[in-house]
C-alpha cells in the first residue's frame, strides 16, 4: 500500500470508499473511449484487483457484458474481498483462449503492491489481450521506478489515482502506459498534507521565472561568463539560450572563440583576472572546451566559490572523481556522462540522480526522454515534456546556457533547473519535427510569454 493510501485511512476515510470510486472511475474512463464490447478483468489477489471487481459491476450495470477471472483469491477480509463480494456476474478461469477472445481486457492483476518479478504464465495472459486497460499501472510496472519487473504489458488505456506516479513518467514503465488519465478519488486533502512529496512532474507550477525590475539594468539582470575553447559552437550555442532566458550580458572567456555574433561580449583577459572580478557570479564551465582545460578552469572556479553550471567536458574531467565537483551549483550529464562520473551509482534514474545530487551537494540534472532533476536535499522533479526530436547536437549545450542564464537571475539552483528542462522541452516543442539546436532559443521568448498569459 502507497503512502497516500495508508495516510488517507489515518484520516478516517474508508478503504472501501475509495475502491469504489477507484473502480468506478476506470469505468468512467472505459466508457467515454469504447463501445461496449466484451470485458473480461483479470484480478489480482490484492487492492488492484478490488478496483477490478469495482470496475466490472460499475460496467455491467450500464449493461456491457463482463467477466471476471481472478488469478489468485483476494486476501481474506480485505476491502478487496469485500468488493469480490459485491461482485454478482459470471467468474471464469484465467486462460489465454478466454484473454484473446475478449474485445477489452482489464489489467487489475499489481498496481502498487508489485512485490517482485511477475511469472511467465500471467505474463503470457496479459501479453494476449487485444485491448488492454490497466488499473494504476501495467501489470509488472514498478509505479515508484518506472522500471518492469520481469515484464509487463503494453497497455492502450492506464486510469490511475490521486497523483501521477513516478513510474507514469519515467522509461520504460511511461512508454507501457499508454494513454494515462489520473482519477480523483476522493482523497483528503489532509492525506496529501500528511505526506511529505519530494517527487514531482516537472511543469511550471513548480517555479517562478525571474520578472526584470523597472529600473534594473543589464548588470543587475545577471552576468553570464561562458567559457569557450576549441569547439566554440557549443559555448555560442549555450550563450545565446542564456540571452534569450533573459542574462542581462554574456561573455564568452577564451583565447580567440570563432564566428561569435554580435551582443556577445568576448573577453580574452586571463581566467585570473576574470575569476576575481566580483561581477562574475555565475559561470557555465563545460560546453566544447576540451577535457583538459575544463578540468582545470573547474577546479579553479570551484576554490573562487563562484556558482557553476558544469556540463559536457567538465563532467568528463571528473571521470570516476565526482568529488571535483563538489562545489559547482548545477550539473548536466547525460547517461554516458553520468556513468563516467558516477560508475558505482546503479539504481532507477531517479535514485541515482538523488543519491548523486547528495554525493556532491548540487543539483544533478539527469538528461533523457525523462530527464530527472534532483536536489541534494532529496526533492527531485520529473520532466516529461521533451519531444523526440529535442535529441540532437548542440541540445544539451542549450539547455545549460537556459539553466545558467536563469541561475545569474537569482533562480534558486533546483528551480533554476526544473525551469530550464521545461522550457527547453516546450521550445523544442514549439520548434516542431526537423529542429536543430541553433532553432530553441528563438523560441524561448513566446514559450515564456505563454507561461506568463496561463498565468502559472
Ligand atoms: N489511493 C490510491 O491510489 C488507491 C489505490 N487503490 C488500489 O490499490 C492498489 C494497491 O493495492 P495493494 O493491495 O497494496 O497491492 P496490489 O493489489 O498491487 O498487490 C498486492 C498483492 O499482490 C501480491 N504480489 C505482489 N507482487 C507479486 C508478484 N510479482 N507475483 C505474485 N504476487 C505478487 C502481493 O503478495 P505478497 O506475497 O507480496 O504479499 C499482494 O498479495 C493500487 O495499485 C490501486 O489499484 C485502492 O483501491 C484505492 C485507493
Ligand atoms: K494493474
Amino acid at each position: 500500500m502507497g503512502l497516500i493510501d495508508t495516510a488517507a485511512l489515518s484520516c478516517g476515510v474508508s478503504g472501501l470508499m475509495l475502491m469504489e470510486n477507484a473502480g468506478t472511475a476506470v469505468a468512467r474512463a472505459i466508457v467515454r473511449r469504447f463501445r461496449p464490447c466484451r470485458v473480461l478483468v483479470l484480478a489480482g489477489p490484492g487492492n488492484n484487483g478490488g478496483d477490478g471487481y469495482v470496475a466490472a459491476r460499475r460496467l455491467a450495470e450500464r449493461g456491457w457484458p463482463v467477466a471476471v477471472a481472478p488469478l489468485a483469491p483476494p486476501r481474506p477480509a480485505s476491502d478487496a474481498a469485500a468488493a469480490a463480494a459485491l461482485w454478482r456476474g459470471p467468474v471464469v478461469a484465467a486462460d489465454e483462449g478466454r484473454v484473446q477472445s475478449a474485445e477489452l481486457v482489464i489489467d487489475a492483476v499489481f498496481g502498487a503492491g508489485l512485490a517482485r518479478d511477475v511469472d511467465p504464465g500471467t505474463v503470457a495472459l496479459l501479453g494476449a489481450a487485444r485491448r488492454l486497460v490497466a488499473i494504476d499501472v501495467p501489470s509488472g510496472v514498478d509505479g515508484a521506478t518506472g522500471a518492469v519487473r520481469g515484464a509487463a504489458p503494453r497497455a492502450d488505456l492506464t486510469v490511475t489515482f490521486a497523483g501521477l506516479k513516478p513510474g507514469h513518467l519515467l522509461f520504460p514503465g511511461r512508454a507501457l502506459c499508454g494513454e494515462t488519465v489520473c482519477a480523483e478519488i476522493g482523497m483528503p486533502a489532509a492525506a496529501f498534507a500528511r505526506v511529505e512529496t519530494k517527487t514531482w512532474r516537472n511543469t511550471p507550477v513548480l517555479w517562478r521565472l525571474p520578472a526584470p525590475a523597472a529600473t534594473g539594468h543589464k548588470y543587475e539582470r545577471g552576468h553570464l561568463t561562458i567559457l569557450a575553447g576549441p569547439m566554440s559552437g557549443a559555448a555560442i550555442l549555450a550563450a545565446a539560450a542564456a540571452r534569450r532566458i533573459g542574462a542581462g550580458l554574456v561573455t564568452l572567456a577564451g583565447p580567440d572563440p570563432a564566428g561569435v555574433p554580435p551582443g556577445i561580449i568576448v573577453s580574452r583577459a586571463a581566467l585570473d583576472e576574470l575569476v576575481t572580478d566580483p561581477r562574475r557570479r555565475v559561470w557555465l564551465c563545460g560546453p566544447g572546451l576540451g577535457v583538459e582545460a575544463a578540468g582545470q578552469t573547474l577546479a579553479r572556479l570551484v576554490a573562487a566559490g563562484r556558482a557553476i553550471v558544469a556540463d559536457a567536458d567538465a563532467l568528463t574531467s571528473a571521470a570516476g572523481e565526482a568529488e571535483r565537483l563538489r562545489g559547482v551549483a548545477a550539473i548536466t550529464p547525460h547517461e554516458g556522462e553520468f556513468a563516467r562520473v558516477f560508475p558505482d551509482l546503479q539504481a532507477d534514474r531517479l535514485s541515482r540522480a538523488r543519491a548523486a545530487a547528495a554525493r556532491i551537494g548540487a543539483v544533478v540534472v539527469l538528461k533523457g526522454p525523462d530527464t530527472v532533476i534532483a536536489a541534494p536535499d532529496g526533492r527531485a522533479a520529473i520532466n516529461a515534456n521533451a519531444p523526440p526530436f529535442l535529441a540532437t547536437a548542440g541540445s544539451g549545450d542549450t539547455l545549460a546556457g537556459i539553466a545558467a542564464g536563469l541561475l545569474v537571475q537569482g533562480m534558486p539552483a533546483f528551480e533554476a533547473c526544473c525551469a530550464a528542462v521545461w522550457l527547453h522541452g516546450a521550445a523544442a516543442t514549439r520548434a516542431g519535427g526537423g529542429l536543430i539546436a541553433e532553432d530553441l532559443a528563438d523560441h524561448l521568448p513566446m514559450v515564456v510569454e505563454n507561461i506568463k498569459k496561463f498565468n502559472f
